[in-house]
């Protein structure tokens, strides 16, 4: 597990010590090598007495299944010298972008390329579903945490050929864990508890293009969306806020039917039943990703809210999830089913 002393990192390892096939190898870091786990990562007990190692090829080497956790642009150099049948599970951006133009217009390291995306639940065109590309996969790239809940929660109307691919607008709110756990100013407590506040507004957030390869893979054509990014006063969780054209002559009742059937057989996606709308503290700390639609009939809009966790379907759930895959192992081994409340 690289980038262990991270919340990313933190997350997988918890889910780990629940997952029935995995032993936990070595646990990296950076600032932090040297230091026993217990004493960045106190709520993993089991750890505690772990050391931080260096993250270097030699300490990741020699394990059938390495997690990155790492700051952007740090993957790509260490995946390549890792074995190619060792199963690599990335959290960062690094390669989730399949356009290089997209990748340099968001991000100023070099495009590395592009691995498998690992959102298996994602609907494609003619009723594919990502998870076909992630079986037997050695290279996975973790979506990041707001795309999770944005691409679920649209996807199935453009796969079903619903929406229309202009004037998407989608308004999320983030959990403060989703920055990391660096210093940042704006992230002190005196400025966020209490508060609201928008980021990356205008269309420069970097979930942006990768929203809309999502988006544009269900649709069969290009999707654009306008995004913007909140922080909330909460450790974790996401609510999306998502609305889109809907095509002439759709209803309420073809809206839910093609919701309910893109996610009809998904352990972890809940379209909820009628009159319940998603909320971040139902989901904090399990993989389930909650949904529901609506129709503003005035405007001929669809408006469709999701709630996930951040830290677990937003990253670490998605890495447990993915590398299960990978592996051959049942898809839900070792994922929390339930999470925690009040
Ligand atoms: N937080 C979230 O909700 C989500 C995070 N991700 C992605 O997961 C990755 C990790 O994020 P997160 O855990 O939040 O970040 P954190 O800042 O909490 O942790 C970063 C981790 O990377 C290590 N690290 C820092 N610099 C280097 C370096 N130069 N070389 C090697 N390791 C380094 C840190 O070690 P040390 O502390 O010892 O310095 C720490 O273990 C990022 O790519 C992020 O984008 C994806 C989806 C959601
Ligand atoms: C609240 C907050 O700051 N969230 C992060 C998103 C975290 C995440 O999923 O992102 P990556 O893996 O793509 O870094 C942000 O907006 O940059």
């Amino acid at each position: 597990m690289a980038g262990a002393s991270g919340y990313a990192g933190g997350e997988i390892l918890r889910l780990l010590l629940a997952h029935p096939q995995f032993d936990i190898g070595a646990v990296t870091a950076a600032s932090s090598a040297g230091e026993r786990l217990g004493g960045v990562h106190p709520h993993l007990v089991p750890l505690a007495d772990r050391v931080l190692e260096p993250t270097t090829v030699e300490t990741l080497a020699g394990h059938d299944v390495v997690f990155l956790a790492l700051p952007h642009g740090h993957s790509g150099a260490l995946a390549a010298q890792l074995p190619d049948d060792v199963v690599v599970i990335d959290c960062g951006a690094d390669f989730r972008l399949e356009s290089e133009a997209a990748w340099t217009a968001f991000y100023d390291t070099a495009y590395a390329g592009s691995w498998p995306y690992g959102l298996p639940e994602l609907p494609g065109p003619a009723g594919s579903v990502q998870r076909e590309r992630l079986s037997g996969a050695t290279r996975i790239a973790v979506p990041g945490c707001y795309p999770t809940g944005i691409s679920l929660a649209l996807a199935p109307g453009f796969a079903a050929g619903l929406l229309e691919a202009r004037d998407v607008v989608v308004v999320a709110a983030s959990g403060t864990s989703g920055a990391g756990k660096s210093l940042k100013p704006h992230l002190l407590g005196s400025e966020v508890m209490g508060s609201m506040s928008p980021y990356g507004v205008g269309g420069g957030h970097r979930h942006t293009p990768e929203i809309e390869q999502n988006l544009s893979r269900a649709a069969g054509e290009p999707v654009t969306v306008s995004f913007t990014p909140t922080l909330a006063p909460m450790p974790r969780g996401i609510l999306a806020t998502c609305t889109a054209r809907l095509r002439e002559g759709t209803d309420l009742s073809s809206v839910r039917a093609a919701w309910e059937a893109a996610y009809a057989d998904e352990p972890f996606v809940h379209v909820l039943p009628e009159g319940s709308w998603p909320a971040t503290a139902s989901v904090v700390g399990s993989n389930h990703v909650q949904l529901q639609v609506a129709v503003d009939e005035r405007l001929g809009r669809v408006v469709v809210v999701s709630a996930i966790d951040n830290l677990t379907k937003g990253t670490a759930g998605a890495a447990v999830q993915c590398a299960n895959l990978a592996l051959g192992l049942e898809e839900t081994l070792g994922l929390p089913n339930a999470g925690v409340a009040p």
